[in-house]
């Protein structure tokens, strides 16, 4: 599909790494280098604004590697990018680690997965129908 994007920087688009993936991978647009301390968090621009069709939305996730390395994770992961959302995306990075960690300019921060979701109306009732599950959950089936 095609999507249509404003890359005021003139950045790497976002970009598939290898022919079956999943994620294109968001590179942070920066003018000076970020430094994220242990345990703080701070949204880290991309410079892209996009549009996408009605119907999609785009799910902003961590990088494993990131996570693994340096206890990068992504706060509100999987972030939510609406198909009518205008603004510029941004990418709500945390510092899980012990040390500093610095974000430069072209950096892979997070990759973006666009996905098809439905637009659901509600239909109110007293019953709902019944499962071998039924209320169970939160480790109902056991955990081995
Ligand atoms: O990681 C993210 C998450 C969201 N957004 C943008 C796109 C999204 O469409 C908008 C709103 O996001 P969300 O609905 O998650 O935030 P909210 O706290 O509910 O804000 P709002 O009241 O604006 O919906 O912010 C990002 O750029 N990055
Ligand atoms: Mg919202």
């Amino acid at each position: 599909m095609i999507i249509k994007v404003i890359n005021k920087s003139q950045n790497i688009l976002p970009a598939y790494e290898t022919a079956h993936a999943a994620g294109m991978d968001l590179r942070a647009d920066l003018e000076a280098t970020i430094t994220l301390k242990p345990l703080e968090r701070k949204l880290v621009p991309t410079g892209l604004h996009i549009e996408l069709p009605e119907g999609y939305e785009a799910q902003i996730r961590p990088r494993s590697g990131l996570a693994y390395k340096h206890g990068i994770g992504i706060v509100n992961s999987p972030g939510t990018i609406d198909a009518d959302y205008r603004g510029e995306i941004k990418v709500l990075l945390v510092n899980l680690s012990n040390d500093d960690f610095e974000i430069n300019t072209g950096d892979r921060i997070a990759q973006m997965v666009v996905a098809r979701h439905e637009t659901v109306q509600w239909e109110e009732v007293e019953l709902l129908n019944e499962t071998t599950r039924g209320a169970g959950g939160y480790g109902h089936t056991g955990h081995k």
